[in-house]
């Protein structure tokens, strides 16, 4: 049996729409089984070091309940003078994300994690992107969030919807931001031999 052979399916250990839209992209087959763990964290961890845990944690569940198959595990966080911003759970919530975030700059750290099911083994790495904000009223703060798009959203913006309309301009990887980072997929595919290019 080839190598790619018994690391096929790729399996995507997530809910995210988005995700599913961007993996995709990149060509290869793939099914879908979202992972349902704590995202709970340590608090003095490094942004880096949490979406790395976090891409490891969803990769792992999803591997556990496998015999063979490649797992995809990500997970994005925004942080602002060193406070990770996740979901907000509320609309109330949303209010205050947005209004720390516009008129500012933050950052946006996406991890990605593959592991072998079948041996275990696995890969991990994390994207960061620099999203600079434009000032909001707080009237457009919750005409935004009557939209419901913050809801699901790591600092309650989707920078691939309507939210587009409030970013000024990012240095970094876009799809960092979105929730993938599609160039470091590829080359963490790369190193099971499962090559986009
Ligand atoms: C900043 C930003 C985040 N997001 C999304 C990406 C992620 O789906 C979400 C962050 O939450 P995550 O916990 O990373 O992911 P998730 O719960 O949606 O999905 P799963 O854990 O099953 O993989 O925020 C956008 O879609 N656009 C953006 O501009």
């Amino acid at each position: 049996m080839s190598i790619q052979s018994t690391l096929l399916p790729l399996i995507l250990a997530s809910g995210s729409p988005r995700r599913k839209e961007l993996l995709y992209a990149l060509g290869f087959p793939f099914v879908v089984q979202s992972s349902d763990v704590d995202e709970s964290c340590d608090a003095d961890l490094a942004p880096e070091a949490i979406v790395e845990e976090l891409s490891l944690r969803k990769a792992n569940a999803v591997a556990a309940e496998k015999t063979s198959g490649l797992v995809l595990g990500s997970d994005t966080i925004v942080v602002l003078d060193n406070q990770v911003l996740g979901k907000p759970q509320d609309e109330a919530e949303a209010f205050r994300m947005l209004k720390s975030l516009t008129g500012r700059e933050h950052v946006v750290f996406s991890g990605v994690a593959l592991v072998d099911a079948a041996s275990g083994r696995h890969e991990v790495a994390h994207s960061s992107t620099k999203v600079r904000m434009r000032p909001m009223s707080d009237e457009e703060i919750l005409a935004y969030i009557a939209t419901k798009e913050p809801m699901d959203k790591a600092g309650a913006y989707a920078i691939q919807g309507i939210g587009a309309t409030i970013v000024e301009g990012i240095v970094g990887d876009y799809f960092t931001v979105v929730g993938l980072p599609l160039a470091l997929t590829a080359d963490l595919l790369k190193r099971f031999d499962l090559h986009v290019l």
